[in-house]
């Protein structure tokens, strides 16, 4: 790993722990609650102890002011909910732009096992190289998805995570299997740092027990969006996935602490 791509991975993370807020979902589902005001939403989360906030290249301009001294990664590809195949993920930007807006990293999403799967991996492997030029990290989002792919199931998620080792990620972010125990094969897949999504809101509890569950099994943090800039009060629910991720608290802990209820 060169001293840059070493120097940078520090700006997006905390003693090789990482709690990422992604808010590149304005491509693909729209100015959604949380993104609207995204100046504010990026505000709340920083100052709610994020290490690093992400979106696509054009709301660059919206970011910076509001990050509170967080680090930046700009998302490169992507494809809308409601278009053609959402799984199609199309390159969006280059790792340049990304320099040029001010980005700390990169990131790419891949979806192992979809129609486009074959066109992602080139797309990935280029990447990779490319950012590795420039000493900038790579955050690949592997997801197990298409059809007929169940995307909890642990050998898969295992698979995708160690074909982002192969094609030169630095940081794997994948979905939860649902158990600590399962999720154990898909870390042990690979040697980068794993990272869990956390999808549709599940509640705070809930949401909170994957990510126990998942640096149970010896994840190095989330990348987790919707769970937290959808919720009520992201700030708050940014400190308690901190709480979990960077001070290994229990879920109640954690949630009593960011002046959380603790649910049933
Ligand atoms: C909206 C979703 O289903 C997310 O999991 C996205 O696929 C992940 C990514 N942030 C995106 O919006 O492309
Ligand atoms: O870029 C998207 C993610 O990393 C995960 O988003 P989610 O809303 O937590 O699924």
């Amino acid at each position: 790993m060169t001293a840059g791509i070493h120097a940078r991975l520090d700006r997006i993370g905390t003693d090789g722990k990482f709690l990422t807020i992604p808010m590149d979902h304005g491509l693909t589902l729209g100015a959604v609650r949380g993104l609207v005001d995204i100046e504010g939403t990026i505000d709340a989360v920083t100052r709610g102890g994020a290490d690093a906030v992400l979106t696509q290249k054009g709301i660059a301009p919206r970011v910076h002011a509001n990050k509170n001294d967080a680090g930046y990664i700009v998302h490169l590809n992507g494809s809308t909910a409601g278009g053609p195949d959402a799984n199609d993920k199309r390159i969006t930007g280059t790792v340049e732009a990304a320099v040029k807006a001010g980005a700390d990293a990169v990131s790419f999403h891949i979806n192992v096992g979809s129609a486009s799967e074959p066109e992602q991996i080139t797309d990935l492997g280029e990447l990779t190289e490319r950012a590795s030029e420039l000493g900038i990290p790579v955050l690949a989002m592997a997801y197990a998805r298409g059809p007929g792919v169940d995307g909890a199931n642990p050998e898969r998620l295992a698979h995708a995570v160690r074909l982002a080792e192969e094609l030169g990620a630095d940081v794997v972010k994948t979905g939860y299997s649902g158990d600590a125990e399962s999720f154990t094969q898909v870390v042990d897949a690979t040697r980068l740092p794993v990272l869990i999504a956390g999808g549709e809101p599940a509640g705070d509890s809930a949401s909170l027990e994957a990510v126990r569950g998942a640096m149970d099994a010896g994840a190095s943090g989330v990348s987790m969006g919707r769970t937290v800039f959808q919720h009520d009060d992201p700030e708050a629910m940014t400190r308690a996935v901190s709480g979990v991720v960077h001070d290994d608290r229990t879920v109640e802990e954690a949630l009593d602490r960011a002046g959380l209820a603790v649910e049933a």
